[in-house]
């Protein structure tokens, strides 16, 4: 091959282990899900333009001036996380203060709720790429799947590769 007219010497081969894009955005989902303060479920989400940037990032977690301290992460009685909770994929689309999310794609670590399949379809998220589905017998995930199939939106379930990243914090 030539190079400004010259022969050009051979390349240096590029690595091959390099993580694909959905080890990329799912990996990074499950990273934010590790600030998650939730004793039993901990949720993450990356939110993708369609150019393969990272827009937003989120986790579950109690609003900004409520401390975990003081707000309890129970899961019954009066005074339960199910009210004070800030679910993953929502914080991921209200931490977003760039413009438009339209066209962007949602990598989540858990199938998302009714009420954030509401915020992904009004926000103009146009693909769910989810790792578990573990509520899945659920009203609040059969009625988020039915209102993102009429919306159009796509969803889709991560391939685990199985790959191992060791990253020494
Ligand atoms: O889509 C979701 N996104 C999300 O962040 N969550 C959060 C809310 C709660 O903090 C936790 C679920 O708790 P639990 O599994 O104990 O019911 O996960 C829960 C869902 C439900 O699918
Ligand atoms: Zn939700």
């Amino acid at each position: 091959m030539r190079f400004h007219g010259k022969k050009r010497r051979k390349k240096v081969a590029k690595r091959e282990d390099y993580i694909s894009w959905d080890e990329y955005f799912m990996g990074v989902a499950m990273l934010s899900a590790k600030r998650s303060k939730d004793p039993n479920t901990q949720v993450g989400a990356c939110i993708v333009s369609q150019d393969h940037k990272i827009l937003s990032m989120g986790y579950n977690g109690f609003p900004i001036g409520c401390s975990d301290d003081d707000f309890s992460w129970d899961r019954e009685g009066d005074d339960n996380k199910y009210y004070y909770s800030t679910h993953s994929e929502l914080n991921a689309i209200l931490n977003y203060r760039g413009g438009s999310l339209e066209g962007a794609v949602i990598y989540v670590t858990l199938f998302p709720c009714n009420e954030c399949a509401k915020a992904i379809i009004q926000s103009g998220i146009k693909e769910i790429v989810y790792a578990e589905d573990k509520y899945h017998e659920t009203m609040s995930v059969i009625t988020s799947k039915l209102m993102l199939r009429s919306a159009g939106v796509l969803m889709r379930q991560y391939e685990p590769s199985g790959r191992e990243v060791l990253i020494t914090l």
